[in-house]
């Protein structure tokens, strides 16, 4: 298998850096008339794939909603990740996960490992308990060409006191992290690594962020229901071209919730996306 970076860009150049999110809220399936139930989970996200012709680089299933139906959620989960990665659609599944070393470790095995049944393309992180102790993640993922992404400024407003907090040295939290990104990246060689950030695209001030970040891509959630932009994506995020995702989630209903529905939609903000290669 290639590494994760060069999937990621062939998909990208495929198809739009468009990340489209599956989050099988009750509301969500209740709109496209499904029941609110692990199955009605999993035909909510088929019915995304089969509405794109899973012509989609990558897909962002948030795990919490297929984790709030306990272990059936999980087992369709699993489905629809295999699903979509027959069709050689990526999946970054979405569980910002992070803990200490070991634990971390163990989370890592549940998400690379080639014989889980949860294997992923890639998988959201979070640096809280130190960056360092992401390390046994970092070398699972690696050494099965899977992708990071390490949650650096969030799309929420609550995230940006912590984010934007200053440590000793004068840098930001946030600024902090990309540079310790930016330097593991570096020690697996050049260009786009596996390591990756989110940047929210609700962030106004992100192109600092995004310019501190050369060799990552960038997770960048909030277009559509949060209020941003594809164009804000565009906008704050300029020198990202080639390697933000803009993600929707919610909004892929914007349109209605027919198969068709969705697909007007997706193929919408796929064209819109193209715009930031
Ligand atoms: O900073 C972050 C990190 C992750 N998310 C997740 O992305 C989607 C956004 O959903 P929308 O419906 O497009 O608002 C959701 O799964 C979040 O958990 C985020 O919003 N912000």
């Amino acid at each position: 298998m290639s590494t994760f970076a060069a999937r990621l860009q062939q998909a990208i150049a495929q198809h739009s850096p468009l990340c489209v999110g599956i989050d099988p809220s009750a509301s969500l399936l209740k709109s496209c008339g499904l029941p609110d139930t692990a199955e009605g989970a999993f035909e909510f996200g088929k019915r995304v794939l089969e509405a794109a012709q899973y012509e989609l680089s990558i897909i962002k299933p948030q795990v919490a909603f297929f984790e709030r139906f306990g272990s059936s959620g999980i087992r369709v989960l699993e489905e629809l990740t295999k699903l979509s990665r027959s069709r050689g659609v990526m999946v970054l599944s979405d569980a910002k996960r992070g803990d200490i070393d070991t634990t971390a470790e163990a989370y890592a095995e549940a998400y690379f490992s080639p014989s889980s049944p949860l294997r992923t393309d890639a998988l959201t992180t979070h640096a809280y308990l130190g960056f360092e102790a992401l390390e046994k993640f970092l070398a699972i993922a690696l050494r099965n060409d899977g992708g990071v992404f390490v949650v650096v400024r969030s799309s929420n407003p609550e995230g940006r006191e912590l984010q934007q907090a200053r440590l000793q040295n004068g840098e930001s939290v946030a600024a902090n992290l990309s540079r310790l990104i930016t330097e593991r990246n570096a020690r697996v060689g050049s260009g786009l690594g596996p390591i990756g950030a989110v940047v929210g695209a609700t962030c106004e001030d992100a192109a600092e962020t995004a310019d501190q970040l050369p060799s990552s891509f960038i997770l960048a959630p909030g277009v559509g229901a949060q209020g941003a932009t594809i164009q804000d994506v565009l906008r704050r995020m300029p020198a990202a071209r080639g390697r933000v995702l803009p993600n929707v989630s919610r909004a892929i209903l914007a349109n209605g919730s027919t198969e068709s529905d969705i697909r007007t939609t997706i193929r919408a903000m796929q064209e819109q996306a193209k715009q930031l290669l």
